[in-house]
């Protein structure tokens, strides 16, 4: 770590992944007046230059060290939103995005990180009366891009063509659908209390009506405009046309969860829960990770970015805690996703796809003390997990400002969790296969890289708050650090220099980039003049013993700092282990619901089926019971002999064609089975089929055998004369002797069914 840099202004630093801004807040309302401020501004040394470098003074604890931090700049109490949004660089930010100069831009990045309740949700998003660095950003992209803007009510197939460029599976919707789906008119007396941020939702309560309780948001009628910066606009492509897609997700609890997609009903739990999304490579971008399925929504003016906020905003979750009533409990990502693609009558093609570049602003959940923010059950399992990314990230950010300020390329191990992925995986240049814009040569690469995103991070902080949790925050934030660590004054000194001395050396710290200067830090105990060591051999013992006290000491400082880092270490681990615990249980509630609604859908199935089965077997029953019956009373007229000769041809035939009729029948059924058979899968059809060769053909036989010996009994009342020759003998010989042959006829129903198998 460059410590060099901390006596002069912080260094640009080139090859920073983020720049790195320090905001101090105001006193909370209500903030003991008398608690000690323990953050103090360094006076820069130019006379115009802004302030890079604070001290933390550690209060009531005279032997912990005091330490420097170096930030891009540092921004006192007194710092308004305006000051902030011209001093972080937005402006060029959004000029980036914009890509005036032809191309597809660069992606823009702008985070908010510290303690909770330090200002970082009023940094970004603002507060009821003041607009934060969103808005601000939001209403300069409008105003830069007006003239070449497309809207979807004035071009009806915008949302199609962007969706046929869109990498990410994104459901892409016009702002009016969106924004009516979302909002309802305002009442008269919400009119009248104009000019709000949404009402912050209680817990588990979703804008987005459900099908049967339908509770629309009141369309609030006025939203914050100062600060202004209607002077304000940065250039932008004149060759090329814009258009501007919002999108918005939180991570929480590792996982990503879109806001402006309504909740689905659980089948099982009939709780409102929405689906995790993922952050993955997609078929249109397989080199680069894209949180896919979200929903996008195009707007075409800058009111209506502002209410598609306001509603994602409304969906995040929050919670009030000892630290803040209304701490965000999740990590917060606002994207706008300024697409751009050469006009009309320059492109080759009528539907060239679109491209450009997307800023996105995080309000990153605060990291809390569980003590502090009297937090329990969910609530705590959830600081758990945001103290956990946080600390992924402080990782990933002392990575980085350690290899920027090395010569040896470090690796910022971002995969550890969500957040960190999101963060930085656009940090580093990738080659894109986006179809890719550039409107000074109207050409269109497949394969471009895509440059690094340009990132700016403002840590808040409060300077009477917790000194532990912003501390820890400064430490792994800050672009640059210097200890001073207090030191007992040594024996040595003591004895033979009665003058305090300066004393300085390397610690032997776990943070071997860190060079520490040491000084004596209380003010030597009074001289003890009475004492003079007799011999020189006495002296070097005293001097030998001062040493070894001095590097007990040191080491003692080691170890308490080890401690606190291990109790740190474990905090946090024991909070890890809550929250896997919680997701195991979310997980095992998931695989519930969906055995059993699978379950039900297969026992539904199989009773459908049972049913059907049942009631065709009773109608073929009833069926061939109605025609024995007829035989028989066929018969029983026919030998009751008061029969005619032409009445007995008469039922003859009938009966004849009855048995013809059940033939026909029965050929249907079996063409039936066999479609049934056809549409099992082969290894249903398998046992089936060697049920059917094991038994071989005596069961088929048997099966069809009996069909048909029923068939043929059936006959035996009957002459078919086909060969006879009309019913002669019928009327020669008696019924019993009536002639049982059925020649000429077909009866294949025994063949037809050894098909079944
Ligand atoms: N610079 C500031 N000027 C005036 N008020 C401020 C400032 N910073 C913060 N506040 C106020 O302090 C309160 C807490 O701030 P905020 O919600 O922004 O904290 P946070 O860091 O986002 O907390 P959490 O991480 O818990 O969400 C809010 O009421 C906010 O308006």
């Amino acid at each position: 770590m460059d410590t060099s840099t901390l006596s002069g202004p912080a260094p640009p630093k080139s090859n920073s992944l983020f720049q790195v801004f320090l905001r101090l807040r105001p006193p909370q309302a209500g903030a003991n007046p008398a608690a000690e401020r323990f953050l103090a501004v360094e006076t820069p040394d130019k006379d115009h230059s802004a302030p890079t470098h604070i001290t933390l003074n550690p209060p009531n604890d005279r032997r912990r060290a005091i330490e420097k931090f170096a930030f891009t700049q540092v921004f006192e109490e007194d710092a308004s939103q305006l000051d902030i949004f011209h001093c972080t660089g937005v402006v060029p930010l959004v000029e980036g995005v914009l890509a005036p100069h032809g191309g597809d831009g660069t992606d823009a990045l702008l985070a908010t990180l510290g303690v909770t309740g330090s200002g970082k949700s009023h940094t970004i998003l603002g507060s009821k009366s003041q607009r934060g660095l969103t808005q601000l950003a939001l209403d300069v992209i409008y105003r830069s891009i007006s003239q070449n803007l497309h809207d979807c009510d004035t071009h009806s197939d915008l949302e199609r063509s962007l969706a046929s460029s869109d990498p990410s599976e994104a459901a892409i919707c016009s702002a009016t659908a969106f924004l009516d789906s979302v909002f309802a008119e305002p009442s008269e007396q919400q009119r009248a209390r104009a000019g709000s941020r949404a009402p912050t939702p209680m817990i588990g309560e979703s804008m987005f009506g459900h099908s049967t309780n339908r509770r629309l948001l009141a369309r609030p009628s006025a939203l914050p405009s100062q600060p202004d910066v209607s002077g304000l606009s940065v250039s932008c492509d004149p060759a090329a046309e814009y258009a501007v897609m919002i999108s918005m997700y939180e991570v929480y609890n590792d996982r990503i969860f879109d806001l402006l997609t309504p909740p689905i009903k659980s089948a099982a739990t009939k709780e409102y829960r929405r689906r995790p999304l993922l952050f993955k490579p997609t078929e249109a971008s397989p080199d680069r990770k894209v949180v896919a399925g979200l929903r996008k929504v195009v707007c075409g003016s800058l009111t209506q970015a502002l209410m598609v906020l306001e509603a994602g905003l409304h969906e995040r979750r929050v919670a009030g805690t000892g630290s803040n009533s209304v701490s965000s409990r999740s990590h917060g990502f606002f994207c706008v996703e300024v697409k751009k693609r050469a006009k009309a009558g320059r492109r080759h093609h009528l539907d060239t796809a679109w491209g450009g570049s997307t800023l996105t602003v995080v309000d990153l959940a605060g990291s809390e003390r569980a003590r502090d923010a009297k937090t329990a059950g969910a609530t705590l399992a959830e600081a758990g997990k945001i103290n956990e990314s946080l600390m992924y990230l402080g990782q990933c950010l002392q990575m980085q400002s350690g290899a920027a300020n090395s010569s040896k390329p470090g690796v910022v191990p971002f995969r550890q969790c969500k957040l960190t992925e999101l963060l930085f995986s656009n940090s580093f240049p990738s080659s894109s296969s986006n179809t890719n814009y550039n409107s000074s040569t109207m050409a269109h690469s497949h394969q471009q890289r895509r440059s690094p995103q340009k990132a700016v991070m403002i840590v808040t902080a409060d300077p009477h708050g917790d000194f532990n949790a912003t501390s820890q925050i400064l430490r792994y934030s800050a672009l640059a650090r210097e200890i001073t660590v207090p030191r007992i004054p040594s024996i040595t000194q003591t004895i033979l220099h009665p003058a305090p001395q300066v004393y300085s050396s390397p610690l032997a710290s776990p943070d071997a980039d860190t060079t520490v200067s040491s000084q004596p830090f209380f003010s030597p105990a009074p001289p003890n003049r009475n004492f003079s060591p007799s011999s020189a051999t006495d002296r070097e013992t005293m001097e030998n013993a001062a040493l070894a006290l001095a590097r007990l000491a040191e080491e003692n400082e080691y170890l308490r700092s080890a401690l606190a880092s291990e109790q740190t270490a474990r905090c946090e681990a024991e909070a890890h282990l809550l929250s896997i615990e919680d997701r195991m249980l979310d997980l095992e509630q998931a695989v519930r619901e969906d055995c059993a609604a699978e379950f039900e859908r297969r026992l539904e199935l199989e009773m459908a089926r049972w049913r059907n089965t049942v009631s065709l077997e009773q109608e073929r029953e009833e069926e061939k019971w109605g025609r024995k019956l007829e035989v028989f009373a066929a018969t029983m007229a026919a030998e009751a002999g008061g029969m005619s000769d032409e009445e007995g041809e008469d039922k003859e035939n009938m009966l004849v064609e009855d048995v013809n009729e059940e033939n026909e029948r029965l050929r249907r059924e079996v063409e039936i089975l066999r479609r049934e058979l056809a549409g099992m899968s082969p290894t249903r059809r398998m046992p089936l089929r060697e049920r059917g060769s094991e038994v071989g053909g005596k069961a088929r036989q048997n099966k069809g055998g009996e069909k048909a010996e029923g068939l043929t009994r059936k006959m035996q009342g009957l002459r078919v004369s086909d060969e006879e020759g009309g019913g002669a003998s019928l009327r020669q010989t008696s019924p019993t002797k009536k002639i049982r042959k059925l020649g000429g006829k077909r009866w294949d129903v025994g063949v037809e069914d050894d098909d079944l198998f």
